[in-house]
């Protein structure tokens, strides 16, 4: 694996508005990126998920700690080293950040200009770009005639127009609908897949780290709660902040609330299965219950694939004599996560 961004020890506290310390809003964070990859930043609102972002590109200073890209140390070089940096880093934003005032074509050649390249070289990589993007057409359109997701995929086709080889991507799609979302991950995929750019993903939505990342960290005030490969994660949180946002999202894991009322309906052996492979690939739930006499019922649960393979949790309601119970319960134990509710 090539690292392209390692973070060691960052931590960052803004300086205050008025007397006394300002927000620490990252809280000595280690993380390695590695290139090629699609790495997903979530965390709820506040949780230092931009900030984070934007010290990969020296958009922000660390208070202390070592951000490098490429083996760089981002925040040792001078600003004319700086500059050269980020035309290897592209970024696309919430709000799209378009001049108004330009085309299409004249959003995406900007960047082009700025960094010296020749007329003709510019108007053959512009055409390229507004074809990859799905623009055709549009050249000549100005921001204000295009709907949202148009313009994130200008802002895309800008963020990449001088072949950067890390794309960050800070809630790129959260002012867009659910449709428009998915066709602009899809975009961003096609631009990891196809152009071999590896992407940083800050978002608050499951839906978008669960379609695109291949790892993701999950950020809560300041500090990274958990990370690793996205299935992984979601298969099995091992922090609440993660279960919290894994099942708001699939709805599958019992809240409080939920465990209390069912307690009432079902007073008898209740277990809940994570839904492994082994659980919802094959028969075995239906198997097992014929093979040591036990009746169950689904009382809750829910299961959802990330890159084709399933995660959730379902919650049974067991029938049958204690024995059986045991011996169902043992014997399910051995191939997938059983846990009592
Ligand atoms: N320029 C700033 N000056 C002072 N405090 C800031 C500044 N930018 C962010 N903060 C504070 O730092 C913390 C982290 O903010 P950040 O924007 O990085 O979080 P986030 O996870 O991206 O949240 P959101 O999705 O709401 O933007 C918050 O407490 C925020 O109020």
């Amino acid at each position: 694996m090539t690292e392209r961004i390692r973070l060691t020890g960052v931590s960052k506290r803004y300086a205050s508005a008025g007397r006394g310390p300002g927000a620490l809003a990252l809280h000595d964070i280690d993380l390695s990126i590695a290139a090629g990859e699609i790495y997903g930043l979530i965390g709820r609102s506040g949780a230092g998920k931009s900030t984070l972002l934007r010290t990969i590109n020296g958009l922000e200073t660390p208070t202390s700690g070592q951000v490098l890209v490429d083996g760089v140390d981002v925040h040792a070089l001078a600003p004319r080293e700086l500059r050269e940096l980020r035309h290897g880093i592209g970024m696309v934003f919430q709000q799209f950040n378009l001049w108004g005032s330009r085309t299409v074509y004249g959003n995406i050649a900007t960047p082009l200009k700025v960094a010296g390249w020749k007329d003709d070289a510019i108007a053959a990589r512009v055409g390229e770009l507004i074809d990859f993007v799905g623009l055709g057409g549009k050249a000549f359109a100005r921001p204000r005639h295009l709907s949202g997701g148009q313009k994130q995929r200008v802002g895309i086709a800008r963020a990449i127009a001088s072949r950067p080889s890390i794309l960050l991507a800070d809630e790129a799609t959260s002012a867009l609908d659910p449709q428009t979302t998915v066709e602009i991950v899809e975009l961003l995929r096609s631009v990891n897949r196809e152009l071999g750019i590896t992407i940083v993903v800050v978002t608050h939505e499951m839906d978008v780290v669960k379609r695109i990342a291949d790892r993701v960290a999950i950020l809560s005030e300041g500090a990274v709660v958990e990370s690793g490969e996205i299935h992984q994660v979601l298969a099995h949180p091992r922090h609440p902040v993660t279960a919290g946002l894994v099942g708001s999202y699939a709805r599958t894991s019992l809240s409080d609330a939920d465990r209390a009322e069912l307690h009432e309906r079902f007073d008898g052996r209740r277990i809940a299965v994570a839904a492994d492979d082994a659980v919802v690939d094959g028969p075995l739930l239906t198997r097992l219950a014929r093979t040591h006499g036990v009746d169950f019922a689904i009382v809750q649960g829910g299961v959802a694939r990330v890159k084709g393979r399933p995660y959730g949790q379902l919650s049974l309601a067991l029938y049958g004599d204690d024995g059986a119970l045991d011996r169902f319960t043992a014997e399910l134990a051995t191939q997938a996560e059983v846990t009592s509710w």
